[in-house]
Order: structure tokens, then sequence, then C-alpha cells
């Protein structure tokens, strides 16, 4: 396999005269857990949206799995196992959580769905959604309609559906976005579950579970990456502490 899953290669974007995004360098080596972090406007969803596919860089290469992806449209880069988590991810509310997990194991396998109405029989596909619920801790309910769910349930649901559809490369925006104490640990230690199957390019402002789960941390700053290293060695670098200063908690 490839040293990087996902390489980005001197990627450029500006809107008029700002940089938001300034020849950024990055790459994501399979099977780890590489999270972006930065100041508010650093440039962080303006990255993810040209790794998805949603905006084009002006110059640059997008490198997934071998293969430059720069100028593919976003279904052919999810088909090739690139994918965003809403993309993957629209939570039908009228339907149980198992069955949710159900539809993703199902098209995933290549099944029609003709048999849409039949997927809650489908022995087989409810056994492997089971299993993905209970990865992400939402085995105890399964029954429950999706959109009876807690906030932090429908976002470990997200994720159950996201694991179900086996992408290779997994990319999070601000998963514990809106989540309460309690449920963002929830979501926490299922992402720490995800992260041993997956490899996973997360965003997120809360830095204790940035550090938590993290193998690797590039730190964006006005559209510039200017560290790339462990949590151990961000939390130690002087230029990221400086760029930090009045804004988040790093240390
Ligand atoms: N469509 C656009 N037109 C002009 N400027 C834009 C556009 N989208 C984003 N920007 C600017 O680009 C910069 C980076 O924005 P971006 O949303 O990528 O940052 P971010 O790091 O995700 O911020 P946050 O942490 O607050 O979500 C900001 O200054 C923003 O105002």
């Amino acid at each position: 396999m490839a040293s990087s899953l996902l390489e980005l290669r001197s990627l450029q974007k500006a809107y008029g005269a700002i940089r938001v995004t300034d020849n950024v360098n990055l790459s994501v080596r399979p099977g780890e857990l590489h999270a972006i972090i930065g100041p508010n406007g650093a440039g962080k969803t303006t990255l993810i949206h040209q790794i998805s596919g949603i905006l084009s860089p002006d110059s640059g290469q997008i490198l997934f799995d071998g293969e430059d992806v720069t100028h593919l449209p976003m279904h052919q880069r999810v088909r090739r196992g690139l994918a965003r988590s809403f993309q993957i991810t629209s939570i039908l509310p009228a339907f149980s959580a198992l069955e949710n997990v159900a539809l993703a194991v199902q098209a995933r396998s290549g099944s029609s769905f003709r048999f849409f109405g039949k997927v809650a029989q489908e022995s087989s596909l409810n056994e492997a959604a089971m299993e993905y619920l209970n990865v992400v801790g939402l085995g105890p309910r399964a029954r429950v309609m999706a959109g009876l769910l807690s906030h932090g349930e429908k976002r470990q649901l997200e994720l159950a559906v996201g694991l179900a559809t086996q992408p290779k490369l997994l990319l999070l925006d601000e998963p514990l976005a809106g989540t309460g104490h309690e449920e963002s640990l929830r979501v926490i230690e299922t992402l720490k579950q995800l992260k041993n199957r997956i490899t996973i390019m997360l965003i997120e402002h809360d830095m204790d579970a940035v550090f938590s789960l993290a193998d690797r941390v590039s730190v964006l700053v006005y559209g510039r990456v200017i560290a790339t290293d462990t949590p151990e060695g961000i939390r130690a670098n002087e230029e990221v502490r400086a760029a930090y200063l009045g804004e988040e908690e790093i240390a």
C-alpha cells in the first residue's frame, strides 16, 4: 500500500486577494487519525471542501490511494472510498437505527434498492448492521426510530452508517459540534472504536478530543500548514502556541 492514502501537493485556493489555502502539502497515512486544527477562519472547511470535491483548488494536486482525483466530481471520489460524513449519512428519521445502518450495508454490498421494503427481514444485513451499531455503542437503541434519538445518538448513528459503507478514508467535519458534555464523551468513545478500523481525517475544535484521539495533527493558520506532528510535538511547538494565543486552549 502507498505510504499516503491521501496526499495534498501544493494546494492553492484564493478568494480575491485572500489565500485561504496557501501552498498546502499534507499527507494522511493509511490507518491513522489525522486531525486538522486551526483558529477560526484558518481555512479548515475550505480545505475539506477541496478534498471532498465541493470546491476546486486554483492549483495543486489531490492524490487519493495513488490516483490523482483533483478534478474528479464528488460522487466519483465517494465511489473510490473517499467519504465525508454528511455525504454518506443522510439519516432517515422514520426508520429505526438498525434499518438506517442496514440500508448502508445494502448500498455497499451493491444490492438493489428495489428490495427496500424487505430490508428489515434481511437477517444477514441486520446482523452486519447490528455489529456496526455495537461498535458505536448504539446496540441497545437498534429498534428506536432514528428521528427519536438524541442529538449525540444521531451523531453515533451517522458514524455507524459511515462505517457500514466501508470507505477507505472518512472525512469528519466537527463531529462534536452541538453535543453536550455527556454526549461528546460518548462520541469520542465511538471515534476511538472507529479509529482502529478506518483512516480518518478529523476537523475538530474540541482540543481535548483532538489530543486524545489523533495520531498526528496538522495546524492550519491563514491557509498555511505551520506544523504536522504527534499531539505531544504539537503541544510543545512554539509557533503553534503563538498562533493559538487568545484562541482555543491547546495545553
Ligand atoms: N465563498 C467564500 N468567499 C469568500 N471568502 C470565503 C468564502 N468561504 C470562506 N471564505 C473565507 O475564507 C477563510 C477561511 O474560511 P473557512 O471556513 O475555510 O475557515 P475555518 O478554518 O473552517 O473556520 P471555522 O473554524 O470558523 O469554521 C475565512 O476568512 C472566510 O471568511
